[in-house]
């Protein structure tokens, strides 16, 4: 079976296979073509490892994202390696997982989607083909699914595409019987203890909200209310990079699709294109080509897609792309997952958000604030700042809101392991502490704490956004009249004598319904009013660490003099731990000398009795 499409005019037939007539990056050579055949032979022969009801399942889900009425978080690891497939590492992951999307729900007041980078992300692209190990040049690591990391089996080896096929099943498998088993009930959040979490803020933050779920759960039983069974589990999707595409093309199976499912392409038979290796795979930044082969394997499947968006995207780009990978349109098909690095983001997201909304694509906006802030340590460790990753983060969420869009979700590199791969979080890990727990085998990844830090941030991001786009309203000052605060509130005194006061007693000789309209001189003038003063300030300010953020990262940058209230929280956490202020300042990027303004009493922690 073909399925068509028109592009240019041109009638464009795709099958599974089609994407072989198209060039190629991140190109594969397998020394032994024969046994690579024979591998693709024998995956295409396996059941598939997901469902077009689960697939589809995510498809609805995602819709709501992209409507605005639910949040996707996404997260794993950089590099899932074979060895990850035990349970230990699989339940930390999970756990985490769910830990960070209580908290979201927590602190935005919706549902939230869980994809893992999990079962299945065993592919990297790579910046270049070789890379030095010990001294010695070698063969890129690739990922599992091609190569070891082990410097002896860096040659491609077509065995590792069906190992990976096992390994991505298993780990599906076990996925899916924790939480039949009872893992993700809400009854027992209790049970997804933090890990290795000691910090105490951190801790009784977390337990406030799961005894809160508790308390809440408690009565639902008691009225009754809580029987639908649906509190005793929840999904959790898997994805990876769609990179290797003899892989993913071996796994596409022509299926059923579900009832009530309305698929992309139809067809006579009821049946669709599904990539049954993962619930949702993506395009990544270095092959999304628009003549490229990758972009024309994804266009043909019926799965919800992502496509990782860098600064080297054009806008024109972005739309082509999205007219060909969904010409029908499908509200919440593709997820853009955003990827500038938190120097580029401000110039760059609005104009993309402006011509996906003017093309009538409606899709899933993601903010990955990982690749985008990737640096080498001056011994050449590479590590992502936590206040980076923050940054591009709440950028992404204000710009959304500038542009009336909605911010569907987040993509992070986390671990459940106490690893010490990216700098900052509350912890303060500083590039020197890098090496005591540095386990990845491609990108930093954010650990358990870090993970949860950001989770919390981002609920009071939801919070300060809503603030700052009160004061950026041209309405704002108008309601602020309305109630009083900017024009002299007309009350009624039975006493009163001004004669502004519309309801002052008239004197018998007004007619009753004249109302002297007061001359212009009796309202202050807008320009002294202090709250407007203070709304106009806050916009210079705002306006001045826009400015200051684009030279963060850059050479002799010397640090931010203007932090948003995540990270002065961050600060405060810290110097309540009796962290040195130098200490804290260079952890979190922000100017030398510039913490000891909040020393001197203007703001304090909150600190929460009982
Ligand atoms: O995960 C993303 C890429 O594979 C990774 O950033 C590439 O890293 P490299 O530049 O070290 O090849
Ligand atoms: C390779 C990745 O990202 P990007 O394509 O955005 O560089 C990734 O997500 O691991
Ligand atoms: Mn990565």
């Amino acid at each position: 079976m073909q399925a068509s499409q028109h592009i240019n005019g041109e009638s464009q037939d795709w099958s599974p296979t089609s994407w072989r007539s198209k060039p190629i990056k991140q190109v594969i050579t397998y020394e032994d073509q024969a046994a690579a055949n024979a591998a693709c032979k024998r995956l295409s022969a396996l059941p598939p490892i997901v469902t077009p009801t689960e697939i589809v399942r995510l498809k609805n889900s995602l819709r709501d994202a992209a409507l605005g009425k639910a949040f996707l978080l996404q997260g794993g690891d950089c590099a899932e390696l074979f060895s990850y497939c035990a349970d230990e590492p699989i339940d930390a992951k999970m756990k985490l997982l769910l830990q960070m999307s209580l908290v979201l729900i927590w602190g935005s007041n919706k549902p939230v989607i869980r994809i893992g980078r999990i079962a299945g992300q065993y592919a990297k692209p790579r910046s270049s083909p070789t890379e030095m190990l010990d001294g010695k040049e070698v063969p890129s690591f690739r990922g599992d699914i091609l190569n070891g990391y082990d410097p002896a089996h860096r040659r491609v080896d077509p065995e590792r595409l069906v190992s990976a096929y096992f390994h991505s099943a298993t780990t599906s498998n076990y996925i899916r019987a924790q939480l039949s088993s009872g893992f993700a009930d809400l009854h027992n959040p209790i049970d997804w203890e933090l890990g290795h979490v000691r910090d105490q803020e951190l801790q009784s933050k977390y337990q406030t909200i799961v005894q809160s779920i508790s308390d809440s759960l408690r009565f639902m039983n008691t009225i009754g209310a809580d029987t639908a069974g649906q509190l005793q589990t929840v999904d959790l999707f898997t994805s990876h990079e769609g990179l290797v595409l003899e892989y993913e093309q071996s796994l596409t199976r022509s299926l059923k699709h579900p009832s009530g499912h309305k698929p992309s392409q139809p067809s006579p038979d009821r049946k669709g294109w599904y990539n049954t290796s993962a619930h949702f795979i993506w395009i990544g930044d270095r092959t999304r080509q628009i003549d490229g082969g990758h972009v024309e394997y994804f266009r043909g499947i019926e799965n919800p897609i992502g496509i990782k968006v860098g600064p080297s995207m054009k806008n024109d780009e972005l739309v082509q792309l999205l007219d060909i990978v969904n010409p029908s349109k499908e509200v919440g098909k593709i997820t853009l997952i955003t990827r500038y690095g938190a120097d580029k983001v401000e110039s760059m997201l609005g104009a993309h958000i402006e011509a996906v909304k003017a093309s009538g694509h409606i899709v899933v906006w993601q903010c990955d604030p990982m690749h985008g802030n990737t640096r080498s340590t001056p011994t050449g460790i590479k590590t992502r700042s936590f206040n980076s990753i923050f940054s591009e983060l709440s950028s992404a969420l204000k710009i959304h809101k500038q542009h009336d869009s909605y911010l569907g979700g987040m993509h992070l590199e986390l671990t459940g392991d106490a690893v010490t791969e990216c700098t900052g979080g509350s912890e303060g890990l500083v590039d020197e502490d890098l090496s005591l727990n540095y386990t990845t085998y491609c990108d930093p990844r954010l650990n358990e704490k870090q993970a949860l830090e950001l989770a919390f941030l981002r609920g009071e991001l939801t919070f300060i956004a809503a603030v700052e786009l009160d004061a950026q309203d041209p309405a704002f000052a108008s309601r602020l009249s309305s109630l009083g605060a900017v024009q002299p509130n007309p009350h009624y005194s039975p006493t009163s004598t001004s004669q502004f006061d519309p309801q002052r007693p008239r004197s018998t000789n007004e007619p009753s319904d004249m109302m002297q309209a007061p001359p212009a001189s009796a309202f202050p003038d807008p320009r002294n009013n202090p709250v407007l003063q203070v709304l106009e300030a806050r916009q210079r300010i705002s306006d001045l660490a826009d400015d200051e953020m684009r030279d963060v990262g850059r050479r002799g940058f010397a640090g931010r003099t203007y932090v948003d209230a995540g990270v002065i929280t961050l600060a405060l956490m810290k110097q309540v731990r009796g962290e040195p202020e130098s200490r804290i300042e260079q952890a979190l990027g922000i100017k030398k000398g510039r913490l000891s303004v909040l020393s001197r009493g203007t703001v304090g922690p909150v600190q929460m009795e009982g």
